[in-house]
């Protein structure tokens, strides 16, 4: 990666949680130079950002876009639907949640716009980052898997309602895999580990199993029928899970977020 793979000026709005981690991921990767990105706040420098030199920084999103050639999208949802900008027809990417390319079309005004999804993973390069964008010419869409290759893994998505489905799936770092996380540690300690302990536990083996998940082309299903084949202690605890409706409440929080996406995708009244 070089310090020309975004051409031109990069205009992030917003360096929260999530906006703050793909900007350390682009400088990181050498997407684009400190010298060469714009960043907005409410509130001036902020997080890891504010110790890198050369960036330029603001609290007016009209001086990111017109200052800028690539406009990065990185606020809060709501606050981003606020938004209207004089982007013209620079490259629009948004990473806010259940914005719809719609409504991107209405904050910016650009007729290039990039929905997509990312997470904080971003920071180490283990996000993933898919990305819906129809009509996008092939130089903008070089630059905008220039930006989430930088981040980790992207695909590029058929469909629109796939990133509400992505949004609740792998939006959240660690997100439900900690709350299923939590499930485990809080077992163990109702078995006397002390939690110091169940802690280090459960973390390890979720450091083992992402590891050995991510490397592998298997699915997670054919992990699950492994451990039923060898009919052994874990066999029964997954006929167990089974038998208590796991899938079930997964599919149910799941659909619960993608529906909060509709929510915020829905037209104004
Ligand atoms: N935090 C996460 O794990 C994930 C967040 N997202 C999406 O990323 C976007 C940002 O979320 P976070 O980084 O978590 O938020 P955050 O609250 O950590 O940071 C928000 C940033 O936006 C800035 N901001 C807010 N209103 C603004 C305005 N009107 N003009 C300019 N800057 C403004 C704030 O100063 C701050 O830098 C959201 O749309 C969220 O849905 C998506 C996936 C994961
Ligand atoms: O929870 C949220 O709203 C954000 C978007 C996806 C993950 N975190």
């Amino acid at each position: 990666m070089t310090d020309d793979t975004v051409p031109g000026r990069l205009g992030l709005i917003g360096c929260g949680q999530l906006g703050g981690a793909i900007a350390g991921a682009l400088l990181r990767a050498g997407v684009v130079p400190p010298l060469r990105l714009t960043i907005c706040t409410r509130s001036g420098p902020a997080g890891p950002m504010a110790e890198v030199a050369g960036i330029v920084w603001t609290a007016d999103p009209q001086a990111v876009a017109q200052g800028c050639d690539t406009l990065l999208l990185a606020l809060p949802p709501m606050a981003g639907r606020a938004l209207r900008l004089a982007a013209g027809g620079r490259l629009v990417i948004s990473v806010m949640a259940g914005v719809t390319l719609a409504q991107l079309a209405t904050i910016s005004g650009s007729p290039r716009r990039v929905r997509a999804m990312s997470n904080p993973a971003a920071q180490s390069g283990m996000a993933y980052s898919p990305f819906y964008a129809p009509g996008l010419s092939d130089a903008d869409r070089a630059v905008t898997r220039a930006v989430f290759d930088a981040c980790g893994l992207t695909d590029e998505v058929p469909e629109e309602s796939q990133m509400d489905v992505f949004t609740a799936v792998t939006g959240p770092v660690p997100g439900f895999v900690a709350y299923v996380a939590q499930c485990m540690q809080e077992y163990a300690q109702s078995q006397g580990v002390a939690p110091d302990t169940a802690r280090r536990a459960v973390a390890q083996l979720f450091r083992a199993a992402g590891t050995l998940m991510a490397d592998s082309e298997r699915p997670p299903a054919a992990f699950v029928q492994e451990m039923l084949d060898y009919a052994g202690t874990t066999a029964a605890g997954l006929a167990a899970m089974q038998a208590a409706g796991l899938p079930a409440a997964v599919a149910q929080g799941l659909e619960a977020a993608r529906q909060r996406c509709l929510t915020i995708g829905a037209p104004e009244d």
